[in-house]
């Protein structure tokens, strides 16, 4: 038997400098910053969990102390107690009257029990020396309908019809594996599309994208709408009309905008239009959706909860959900979202462009190919192509696909020394 022993956080900040010339039209200038948590036993092993929460920048302390004020839940804990039932960590977090006060289910407390959660799959991970997709798809469906909580979700899905889903999909599991294994899985690329490129860097970068395999590129929208015409036009030009390309408004419209905005832009065959408005707004997405259709509505990464998804589905105010490793409380709760998914029949496509975003949400993705949904249609991964170099097992994307992690964990592990650098140290910038 071992117990819990260490909680450490740390506040790691990436400067912009590092990353692009501005990056979409909310946030302007983001430090793209991670509330670390490392977590370790007394079993001698020298295995550890490791996770974060992706934020930009200034609030980071915030989401760092959010994860704090968890450690006496955790230190003093039977590990493979813990282990064995994350499921009902999970649960014991999450109905901790004291902790919903700061939420519901959302906000700072809500993705610091994720990252407490995902660090717990890590070090699991770790022990089973399996990487986490693998772990996660080798489970039963009844132990995988145990790691989730049905309330609130049980007017769109019930525990049996979920057990359901997943039994129709045990068939051909070893053969999903396999096909990962050999196949990787499909990703996109945000790389060209950051508002502060020129002209002929996004260019450069879409011709560059598609030299490198990806079928699909997105743009981020909404700064100026002539400047996405012109963006758009040249995005076109460099990619042809056989590549996809998506757009990502990063919540800046309101819904009669979001409407107007993207009938002046649906000439360029869009793939998907992403956060066209406030991600708590689910009606004004229904109401996007009907105006623009056939494009697609999108959106995921601030979307606060399973509670939240299900309306979203529930209204058909979104074609395609983007789940996100850190938004939401951990992986338990992202596979109460991939069954939702399912059962509306809704390709899941993640949100990828943050920190260690990539790492995280691919093991999601290929649990679900093989699992959940045993499809790949229409489904992809985003890719953004920086700080990779941070982790200890970081992304590999060829050819435009994710090749599936073969380490044991979650990927979720950062390097000691990008901790030490890049720790921050100073004063609360001002707001
Ligand atoms: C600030 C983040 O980089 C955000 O722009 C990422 C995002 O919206 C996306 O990758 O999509």
């Amino acid at each position: 038997m071992s117990l819990i022993v260490e909680f450490e956080t740390h506040d790691v900040r990436f400067p912009t400098s590092l990353l692009l010339d501005g990056s979409d039209a909310m946030n302007p200038d983001p430090d793209y910053s991670a509330a670390y948590v490392r977590i370790a036993t007394d079993a001698g092993d020298g295995l550890e969990g490791h996770a974060f929460v992706f934020t930009i920048g200034r609030g980071n302390d915030v989401q760092v102390a959010a994860i704090d004020a968890l450690a006496p839940y955790l230190v003093g804990q039977n590990a493979e107690e813990v282990l064995a039932d994350l499921g009902g960590m999970w649960r014991r977090l999450q109905h901790d009257s004291q902790l919903r006060w700061l939420g519901p289910e959302k906000g700072v407390m809500h993705m610091a029990i994720g990252a407490v959660v995902n660090a717990l799959w890590d070090l699991r991970a770790k022990r089973e020396g399996k990487p986490l997709w693998r772990l996660l798809a080798e489970l039963s469906p009844e132990e995988l309908v145990d790691l989730v909580d049905f309330r609130y979700l049980s007017d769109a899905l019930t525990r049996d019809e979920a057990l359901e889903l997943l039994r129709a999909a045990e068939p051909g599991r070893a053969e999903r594996i396999a096909l990962i294994e050999a196949d990787g899985y499909p990703a996109y690329t945000t790389t060209p599309g950051w508002l502060g490129y020129s002209d002929e860097k996004l260019a450069r970068l879409s011709r560059e994208a598609v030299a490198d395999g990806f079928r699909q590129i997105k743009l981020k929208v909404g700064a100026s709408l002539d400047d996405d015409l012109r963006r758009l036009r040249i995005a076109r030009e460099a990619v042809g009309p056989d590549i996809r390309i998506a757009v990502d408004a990063n919540q800046r419209w309101d819904v009669s905008d979001a409407i107007e905005w993207m009938r002046a832009l649906a000439s360029f065959d869009i793939a998907w239009i992403e956060e066209p408005t406030s991600p708590d707004d689910v009606l004004g997405h229904a109401a996007i959706a009907r105006a623009i259709a056939p494009i697609p509505v999108t959106t995921g990464e601030h979307c606060a909860n399973r509670i939240m998804f299900k309306q979203f589905l529930q209204a058909r105010a979104l074609e395609v959900l983007q789940i996100d490793y850190t938004r939401v409380a951990g992986v338990n709760e992202n596979i109460a979202i991939l069954l939702l998914a399912a059962k509306f029949g809704v390709r899941v496509c993640p949100h990828a462009g943050g920190v260690g975003l990539c790492e995280g949400v691919q093991h999601l993705a290929m649990f679900d190919f093989v699992a959940v949904s045993g499809t790949l249609d229409g489904r992809m991964i985003e890719f953004v192509d920086h700080l990779h170099e941070h982790f200890v097992t970081p992304t590999v994307v060829r050819g435009g696909r994710y090749l599936a992690p073969s380490a044991p964990g979650a990927g979720t592990e950062m390097r000691a020394e990008s901790i030490a650098e890049y720790e921050f140290r100073g004063a609360r910038a001002d707001a």
